[in-house]
């Protein structure tokens, strides 16, 4: 028998009981002993007994799972920083093995963690935290471990994944649809991380860790959500060839130095990525032996979360049998620098409100050229009472470039507004 404690029933938390439930028998066969939930540390005991797990098994008190000789592993399932890190750290000094789901506390605190497992020689498993049901942690760690990955990028976030396909297939709002992944279990449970690009940094903060052999933190990684894009972005990348997406991407530059972002980004139709829908996720890397490799699958929601967190377990069920426990730790023995955001270069959408008559596309046209950004694509849209929308693409140019052009274009008379500006991404794939 090995003991398991749950420490959260909430929506994963529920998941992994559900699912012992329902297929122990397959489990147990293929590990070759049985998994029981010795525990379940929840403070609203009612949403257990919906479970039908027995009273004695629920308890509010820390103490008494890490006092319990029988409990080798505690799953870790109530999010955030604290207590969950109290909780984490207290049972890898007890020798208990760990598995969790909680990329904010990873992405912030990773090292503490993995330090004190390493110390006492014991398992810290977190595939769930990225990516729900995608493996893409344990198959980085693994099975890719023998390449050099130049580059990952991501949609790692369901629910904004979710919000931005309703959009674009249904013209609906997006107050309206954001209240549908919350009651599909999808948001977190404060949904401003997903919607603001949070939930996807911590994501690709741990992703990029493991890639590069370097520890790249929450804070390391330039953010921006999705609370600007518009329908009208959403319908003039449609006109121009692409899908609007919030990606998350992880580069190695040939300077050692790594390019970590989270932004809305404008995607070419024909990219594998561009198919990805509603809450699913997808994780695009290129490994120099491999090539170019997608994982595909569900990245948020109780029972594809619940798969994820699972196989953590069944894995140190395991290694407890084989006497293996610690193989796979922490692979940051690097320090790599991080890229600053202005030092990108890259193709940018522009859509602005600028005055309608003679003369004006030039003046617009020169404040680029005088800040080295050249065109590539022009629109002109409707006009009303004299203003007209302007859609430029760029070339590839410096971020700085860009920037620059924006501040001195934002002083001028004949601009009224930048509505927006959508960085492009995956138009220079070569397919090999
Ligand atoms: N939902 C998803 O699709 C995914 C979630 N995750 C991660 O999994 C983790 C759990 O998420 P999820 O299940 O959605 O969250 P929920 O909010 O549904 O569940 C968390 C549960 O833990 C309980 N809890 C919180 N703090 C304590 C405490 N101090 N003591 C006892 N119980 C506590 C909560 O109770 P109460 O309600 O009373 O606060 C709640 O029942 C998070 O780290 C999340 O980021 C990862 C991938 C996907
Ligand atoms: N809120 C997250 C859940 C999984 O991590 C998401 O929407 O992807
Ligand atoms: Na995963």
């Amino acid at each position: 028998m090995i003991g398991v404690a749950l420490l959260g029933c909430g929506t994963v938390g529920s998941g992994v009981i559900k699912l012992l439930q329902k297929n122990s028998e397959i489990i147990d066969k293929r590990i070759g002993e049985s998994i029981v939930i010795k525990k379940v540390l929840e403070r609203d005991t009612e949403k257990c007994q919906l479970l039908e797990i027995k009273d004695e098994l629920i308890t509010q008190d820390i103490q008494e799972i890490l006092d319990d000789q029988d409990i080798a592993i505690v799953v870790e399932l109530i999010g955030g920083i604290e207590p969950a890190f109290s909780y984490i750290m207290a049972a890898l000094a007890r020798g208990k093995h760990v598995v969790t789901a909680n990329k904010d506390l990873i992405a912030i605190k990773g090292k503490d963690i993995f330090d004190r497992a390493k110390e006492k020689g014991v398992d810290f498993y977190f595939e769930a935290s990225v990516a729900g049901g995608i493996p893409i942690v344990y198959p980085m760690k693994q099975s890719l471990a023998a390449n050099q990955i130049q580059e990952v990028i991501g949609i790692l976030n369901g629910t904004t994944n979710y919000i931005l396909s309703k959009m674009s297939q249904e013209g609906r709002d997006f107050n309206e649809v954001l209240a549908e992944a919350q009651q599909l279990g999808y948001a977190e449970s404060d949904p401003s991380a997903d919607v603001d690009g949070l939930d996807a940094a911590r994501k690709i903060a741990i992703l990029s860790s493991i890639a590069f052999n370097s520890r790249v933190t929450l804070d390391d990684v330039y953010v921006e959500g999705i609370r600007s894009i518009t329908a009208a972005d959403i319908q003039y990348a449609k006109e121009l060839g692409y899908v609007i997406k919030l990606l998350a991407i992880a580069k190695e530059n040939s300077q050692q130095k790594i390019e970590v972002r989270v932004h809305p980004a404008f995607l070419p139709k024909t990219h594998p990525m561009a198919g990805v829908n509603d809450v699913f996720n997808a994780v695009f890397l290129h490994g120099d032996a491999v090539g170019e490799i997608m994982h595909y699958g569900r990245g948020a929601g109780q029972m594809p979360t619940a798969s994820a967190v699972f196989g953590d377990i069944i894995e140190i069920a395991r290694n407890i049998l084989h006497h293996s426990n610690a193989r796979i730790g922490c692979s940051c023995y690097e320090n790599k620098a991080i890229m600053d955001i202005k030092e990108l270069e890259g193709e940018y959408y522009i859509r602005m409100i600028v005055e309608d008559r003679p003369g004006v596309l030039a003046g617009i046209a020169a404040v680029f050229g005088n800040n080295n950004v050249s065109i590539a694509t022009v629109l002109q849209k409707t006009s009303k009472q004299g203003w007209a929308e302007l859609i430029l693409i760029t070339h590839r140019v410096r971020e700085i470039h860009l920037r620059d052009s924006l501040t001195v274009l934002k002083g001028l008379s004949i601009v009224g507004e930048i509505k927006n500006v959508i960085r492009l991404e995956g138009t220079d794939r070569e397919v090999d």
